[in-house]
């Protein structure tokens, strides 16, 4: 039996262009090391991907040394000397979602994505505000976003659902596809170019899962699972970064399922460019877009060329945007005034000696 995916690159070896490497990050490779993509990040371990498979190696302290990069992530690339990852070298892209806590740090889900498929399904209610909503956290990623409608075989007319949302998601490819017929899987993987890395976002249920598994023509592992053997039970622990039949790869990260939507004002500038766009033309730089004289998006939505939804639903994702902005300040400005009390409590417990 011929092994597939994952399985044929257990075995001989895989070339770095396989796994998504970009030639201009050799320049960046420390000497005496090489180079390895993040499949999985554990507190004391990496999974990573080489060109001779899969190993397990030490983070070193070098991964942490920078605290914007916020310590190595799925997809990341990291410089190996021996069983030791020294350094991440420059992300291309960053999906990032900001951590509830103590610290106002935005946490790095998945890194080095060239595509996000927002995925929604055809069945149920209008999907177009959220699918909005997760193309603005896509585009701030860095990726290319491409709008994935699943469960198009219980959708009565694709076609009109289809260009309903492609109106709306100005410049990005919307695809309709069913897990159940495999119809539209090939458009999907034809966006997916070997050597690309892909994730997805969506809202729970709509078939990500059954996505994945069909793109990657069997079912993927669950990120934990039980092993039971005659020894007792144990866990392994699976990869999340998959290599798919077509040579693409698949990020599959808890942390990316579970993606607050947060939103950031890039982002959303991106999904809204039209409305972005008409905001320019207001007579004010602050125009706020109510009563002000000279209101461009007004006038576009007086005379319909704006629809006032897609205007309301702009609105509500600006103001979240501020809302996160403002969090974001308090806890900073929090923790340098905790910063600096400690500081002048150290210096007052030390007494100055004399040398
Ligand atoms: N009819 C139909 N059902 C589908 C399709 N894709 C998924 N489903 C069903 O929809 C349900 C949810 O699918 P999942 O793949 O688990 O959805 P998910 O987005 O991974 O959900 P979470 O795991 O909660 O994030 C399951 O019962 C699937 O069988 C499809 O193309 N057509
Ligand atoms: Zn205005």
């Amino acid at each position: 039996m011929t092994p597939r995916g994952e399985a044929a690159h257990h075995s001989g070896v895989t070339p770095l262009a396989a796994l998504g490497w970009r030639p201009e990050l050799a320049a960046r490779l420390p000497a005496g090391t090489v180079p390895a993509r993040v499949a999985r990040v554990d507190r004391s371990r990496l999974a990573v991907l080489t060109e001779d498979g899969e190993r397990r190696v030490h983070p070193g302290a070098g991964l942490y040394a920078d605290p914007e990069l916020g310590g190595p992530a799925v997809g990341d690339w990291v410089a190996l000397r021996d069983e030791l990852a020294v350094a991440v070298l420059p992300r291309r892209s960053a999906f990032t979602r900001t951590v509830a806590g103590r610290t106002s740090a935005a946490q790095v889900v998945a890194a080095n994505l060239d595509v996000v498929l927002v995925v929604d399904a055809l069945s149920g209610p209008s999907r177009l505000r959220r699918v909005e909503r997760y193309l603005a956290v896509a585009w701030s990623s860095g990726a290319t976003p491409v709008v994935v409608l699943t469960k198009a075989d219980l959708c009565d007319d694709v076609g009109a659902a289809v260009a309903e949302v492609a109106e709306d998601a100005l410049g990005v490819d919307v695809l309709a596809v069913s897990a159940v017929t495999g119809e539209g899987l090939d458009a999907v993987r034809a966006v997916l170019a070997p050597g690309c890395t892909a994730a997805m976002v969506g809202p729970s249920g709509v078939g990500k899962t059954s996505l994945a598994n069909a793109l990657a023509g069997r079912e993927l592992a669950a990120t934990r699972e039980i092993r039971e053997d005659g020894r007792g039970r144990h866990t392994t622990t699976a990869r999340e970064l998959h290599l798919l039949p077509g040579g693409a790869l698949l990020v599959d990260t808890p942390g990316m399922r579970e993606l607050a939507l947060y939103d950031d004002a890039d982002g959303v500038a991106a999904a809204f460019s039209d409305v972005t766009a008409l905001a320019d033309g207001c007579r004010f730089r602050d125009c706020a877009h109510r009563t002000e004289p000279g209101c461009a998006v007004a006038a576009a939505i007086d005379d319909g060329r704006l629809d006032p939804a897609r205007f309301a639903g702009w609105r509500k994702l600006q103001a979240e945007a501020h809302r996160q902005l403002l969090r974001v300040d308090a806890r900073a400005r929090a923790e340098e005034h905790a910063r600096v009390r400690a500081l002048h409590r150290s210096r007052r417990d030390q007494p100055i000696r004399p040398r």
